[in-house]
């Protein structure tokens, strides 16, 4: 099992196999020398035969100079806007500050680029509303615009929610829950997740993919924020903006229009919990805890015969969304009852767990993936898939859901007490 991490490890992260690029190949531009690139698209990048990493802008050229240098990047520009209007780049990867996503893809797609939006895909709601209804991506035939929630394209994730939803012993969701937690001092003290200007907050970041992965698996709207609470900076972080409209960490709980309930924990600095050690010696420790997401279902009624009932009540637990490409585990319970009338006649589990690193076989959707693909590998299929014009695997994040992510994002605020964060004025 090691080995095999390892192994998945090395040719997804470490060191891809490069692949042999095609004339017609995607020639991306990156804004912004940024931190998650080499993650999230240059290194798979080398892997696939239809994108080439063209170019990168950045607020320093000295700096774009030597991101490029290092990641063999051939175009080099000085400013973002030049990068824009380089004909010879046909998309962008917009991975800046969360305060600059909507006016930088609004930019990008009036100069005719597809666009890779990091996520959040903007500060607050009524951006992802102006951005995502604009006359720009909605008319047909313009740019392929992407908010990069790319845990959705990993198979390991499809398969998870198909054991909620279209199994014939999934019930209704009933409880969900979606946790993912980072050390602390993972985040420096002078980053832009810690910026109220700059539209950051743990809301904004861990705590979106988990807001995501609940609304993925209630397969509708949460109606209500039922609680939202959050931990603020300590002080070495008050000389920022705003600091106390900053969340390091939040929990929130929604409610469905059908009475499900879903709870999200986001901590980007968790500390202590260590196990084998008194907590007063860990309290101060970097604290670690894996992404999960679990779900209870309502039970289901299998089979109604001459007064008896057959019933399964499943949970089923996700280990590691975030990047299962490493491992990651699907456990399902499935707990059935027999009864007639109220009288328990006999009661057992059956569980199993799996793995997903590709398609199942026979599955259409299993083409030329390989196990060690990364989450941001499968995202970047499908975002050349829809660029040019495939059906691919059918996984997509589209305008209607990147809205609905910000408006429950903006109630979750709402509802801790903090403000949504700010807008910016640029307009088109
Ligand atoms: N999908 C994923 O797994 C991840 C996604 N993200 C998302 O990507 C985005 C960028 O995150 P990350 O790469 O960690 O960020 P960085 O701290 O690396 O910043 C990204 C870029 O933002 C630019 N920038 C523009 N204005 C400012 C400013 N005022 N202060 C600081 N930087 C500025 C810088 O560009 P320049 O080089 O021009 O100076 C910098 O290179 C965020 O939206 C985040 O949520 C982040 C991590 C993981
Ligand atoms: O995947 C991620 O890991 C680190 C986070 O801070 C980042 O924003 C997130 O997208």
């Amino acid at each position: 099992m090691v080995f095999a991490a390892l192994n998945r490890i090395y040719a997804g992260i470490i060191n891809p196999p490069p692949a042999k690029k095609r004339d017609d190949a995607i020639r991306f531009g990156l804004l912004g020398a940024s931190n998650i690139a080499p993650i999230a698209l240059i290194g798979p990048a080398i892997s696939h035969s239809e994108v080439v990493i063209a170019g990168v802008a950045a607020r320093d050229k000295t700096r774009a100079e030597a991101y490029a240098k290092k990641h063999n990047i051939p175009i080099v520009h000085s400013t973002y806007e030049d990068l824009l209007q380089d004909p010879s780049i046909d998309a962008i990867y917009i991975a800046l500050p969360n305060n600059l996503h909507y006016e930088w893809a609004l930019r990008s797609i009036s100069a005719g680029k597809h666009v890779l939006l990091e996520k959040p895909s903007c500060s607050n709601a009524a951006e992802a509303r102006e951005l995502f209804t604009h006359p720009l991506i909605t008319t047909a035939g313009v740019p392929v615009l992407l908010e990069a929630f790319h845990y959705r394209f990993h198979p390991a994730w499809q398969t998870f929610l198909a054991r909620i939803h279209d199994d014939p012993e999934a019930g209704n969701v009933k409880n969900a829950s979606a946790q993912q937690y980072l050390p602390k001092g993972v985040i420096l003290n002078d980053d832009i997740r810690w910026r109220f200007d700059l539209a950051g907050g743990a809301m904004m970041d861990f705590g979106t993919y988990t807001l995501s992965c609940l609304r993925q698996i209630f397969k509708e709207e949460p109606t209500e924020v039922l609680h939202a609470s959050f931990r603020g900076l300590g002080t070495p972080h008050s000389s920022l903006p705003e600091p106390d409209q900053i969340d390091q960490a939040m929990s929130a709980t929604y409610r469905t229009a059908d009475g499900a309930t879903g709870t999200l924990q986001a901590d980007l600095a968790v500390s202590g919990g260590w196990p084998l050690l008194p907590s007063s010696w860990t309290r101060n420790f970097p604290g670690f805890g894996w992404p999960k997401c679990e779900v209870e279902l309502d039970e289901k009624v299998l089979k109604n015969w001459d007064g008896q009932v057959h019933a399964v009540q499943r949970t089923v637990i996700l280990w590691n969304h975030l990047a299962p490409s490493v491992y990651h585990r699907i456990d399902v319970e499935d707990t059935h009852t027999i009864r007639a009338g109220d009288q328990v006649v006999k009661t057992w589990k059956e569980s199993h767990q799996e793995k997903a690193y590709k398609w199942p076989i026979g599955d259409p959707r299993r083409n030329d993936e390989q196990e060690w693909w990364t989450t941001y590998r499968y995202q970047l299929q499908e975002f050349v898939n829809r660029v040019k014009g495939r059906v691919g695997s059918g996984v997509w994040v589209d305008a209607d859901d990147s809205i609905k992510q910000m408006e429950a994002v903006d109630e979750t605020y709402r509802k801790a007490g903090l403000k949504v964060r700010p807008g910016s004025d640029f307009k088109l």
